[in-house]
């Protein structure tokens, strides 16, 4: 399956969907990673938090190595954590991710979150960071690291991930290099509509996260809603074109004009995931996906709430 390319505010090109990594296990992620490339996967959403930045190189590399991808064909995105919002630990931080990932540049670094934090423990640079506490820092500061990535050739292309209307504003009244990308959810349930319009007025890309209602997130709790991959609405509408309930909503995620970034470690999976680009949705049946949003987010950040900074407060989107 050939993914279609989208150009992005800086004229490079961005694959059109992308392969979920957060939660994808050592073991089992390197292999997932190798046949998705074989598949037609060309755009690979990584983040440092994510623990798995050294087996999705060892997949890249392979499949560099065996020359079933040139890299200027693959996009491969990263992100800063939190705990490294520092000025001068930004290009520190990036380094440590080329370096896990074994490769001299990624496509894509973004700021994973508005908000900072600080590791109360002792810095181990192997390990996501669990007893971080959040802190005041001014994130126009961190974006001055994240162009400084651009100027030494370590990302391509910077963006935001999680940033609300006024955080991407503040940044492009403040920036030398604009951000090309903002990372949020966009799911049924969550279509996240009007943070979308206000970026693409601005020129920033969307990559839609959780775009199947991330429904193994661990902090699910009983009576919580779960993107319901089955609806009779859903299912219904794939019975017309021959597609399962996800090829369907992540086909919507896709026509809403987002890049939708589904995780699976599951060959089967994998496959259905990325058949999405041989069938349009009609009006009506766009409109239909629209009626199932309740505006609920599956990622919160609860651990997030008492920033400053934190991007998702009432009334404000
Ligand atoms: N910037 C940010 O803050 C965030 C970024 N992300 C990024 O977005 C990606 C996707 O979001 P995520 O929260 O993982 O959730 P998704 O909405 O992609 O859902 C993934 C889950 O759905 C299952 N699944 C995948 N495909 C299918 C299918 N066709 N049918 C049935 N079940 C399926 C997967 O299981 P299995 O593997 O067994 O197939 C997995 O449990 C992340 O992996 C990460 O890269 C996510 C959250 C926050
Ligand atoms: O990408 C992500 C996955 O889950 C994390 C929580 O552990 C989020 O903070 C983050 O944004």
């Amino acid at each position: 399956m050939v993914v279609p390319n989208i150009s992005l505010n800086n004229e490079e090109v961005c694959p059109a969907l992308a392969l979920g990594t957060w939660l994808s296990k050592p073991g089992e992620v390197e292999e997932a990673v190798k046949y998705a490339i074989d598949i037609g996967y060309r755009h690979i959403d990584c983040a440092w938090l994510y623990g798995n930045e050294k087996e999705i190189g060892n997949a890249i590399r392979a499949k560099l190595a065996d020359e079933t991808v040139h890299r200027n064909e693959l996009f491969i995105t990263t992100k800063l954590w939190n705990t490294f919002h520092e000025e001068e630990e930004v290009v520190e931080a990036c380094k440590r991710s080329l370096k896990n990932f074994g490769l001299c540049y990624v496509d894509l670094y973004l700021v994973h979150w508005p908000c900072a934090q600080k590791n109360l423990g002792k810095v181990d640079f192997n390990l996501p960071f669990k007893d971080a506490v959040n802190i005041p820092y001014d994130f126009v500061k961190t974006w001055r690291g994240m162009e400084r990535c651009v100027e030494l050739k370590l990302a391509k292309s910077i963006g935001l991930s999680n940033f609300n209307s006024k955080q991407v504003q503040r940044i492009l009244d403040n920036c030398k290099i604009k951000p090309v990308m903002n990372q949020i959810e966009v799911n049924p349930y969550f279509n996240n509509k009007q943070l979308i319009k206000f970026c693409k007025e601005r020129q920033l890309a969307i990559q839609g996260y959780s775009p199947l209602g991330s429904p193994a997130r661990p902090w699910i709790k009983p009576g919580d809603p779960v993107v319901d991959l089955k609806t009779p609405e859903v299912e219904g509408i794939g019975k017309k074109y021959g597609k399962t309930g996800p090829q369907v909503i992540l086909r919507y995620v896709y026509q809403l004009g987002v890049i939708p970034i589904p995780k699976s470690s599951n060959f089967e999976r994998l496959k259905q995931n990325i058949d999405i680009f041989d069938f349009e949705l009609s009006e009506e049946d766009m409109a239909v996906m629209d009626s199932l949003n309740i505006n609920v987010r599956a990622c919160h950040a609860e651990e997030l709430k008492d920033s400053p900074d934190y991007p998702f407060k009432e009334n404000e989107f």
